[in-house]
């Protein structure tokens, strides 16, 4: 059974630029010219049908390789392709609390842009506040919720939960999930002085929700420094 999923390529090779293998790649360099994942930090898992696809931990994100990756089989929890030498992206459970919630892919970022909105909310607003934001276009960018269809609209308030940072990325498993239970309509979870969660239905839905949500980051951060209110 290692032996198999030590094996397992044609898990992850194909000439499919849209084959989860090849996103993810792709993705994580483009991530890398954003700040997101920067020095191995950050990442982005998908889920197909069964199948999860998942990056090493600890490896530079943006130089990964279809052959780097590992692919978990969803129901079983068992790996179907382990590459040798290499551990699973310590944000697996992270990821796999955003599939068992429908996702289909979740981007972690570590861009400063959401860790200075975490620095901010925590020193205006205290340690249990969400970021709240409303009137802002971009807004638009993000779904109402799980289950619900449309996006939020431009009088809607934009609420984010944050989360503490733990000295390992697993521990933080206990407490996302429980943010996500709070919080049902959340598609982002801010983690202190360390990034965010975002996951949507489908890779467009994240990746498009991931850039959306650092856009009103950066902006949050730039209005506070004029002394501009988030909410009007
Ligand atoms: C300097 S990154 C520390 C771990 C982390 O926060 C992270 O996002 C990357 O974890 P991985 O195991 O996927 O490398
Ligand atoms: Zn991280």
């Amino acid at each position: 059974m290692a032996e198999q999923a030590g094996q397992n390529d044609h898990l992850i090779i194909s000439h499919d630029s849209q084959h989860p293998a090849n996103l993810i790649c792709e993705l994580c360099r483009k991530f890398y010219t954003l700040g997101w994942v920067t020095g191995t930090g950050g990442g982005t898992s998908i889920r197909k049908d069964d199948h999860i696809f998942l990056a090493p931990s600890g490896v530079q994100k943006e130089l990964m390789q279809p052959t780097d990756l590992f692919v978990l089989d969803y129901p079983t929890r068992n790996y179907l392709r382990k590459p040798q030498q290499l551990k699973p992206s310590a944000c697996t459970p992270l990821f796999l609390a955003a599939f068992d919630r429908g996702a289909g892919c979740c981007i972690h970022s570590h861009s400063q842009w959401a860790v200075l909105v975490t620095l901010l909310v925590e020193r205006d607003l205290g340690k249990d506040a969400c970021f709240e934001i409303s009137n802002i276009e971009q807004i638009k960018g993000i779904g109402k919720g799980r289950g619900k269809a449309g996006n939020l609209g431009y009088f809607d308030t934009l609420r984010i939960p944050i989360i503490e940072n733990t000295a390992h990325e697993e521990d933080l498993t206990e407490s996302l999930e429980a943010a996500m239970e709070k919080y049902p309509d959340a598609f982002a979870i801010l983690v202190r002085r360390h990034g965010v969660y975002v996951w949507g239905d489908n890779v467009h839905k994240a990746k498009t929700q991931a850039e959306s949500l650092d856009y009103i980051f950066q902006l949050a951060v730039e209005m506070h420094k004029l002394g501009l209110p988030w909410k009007v």
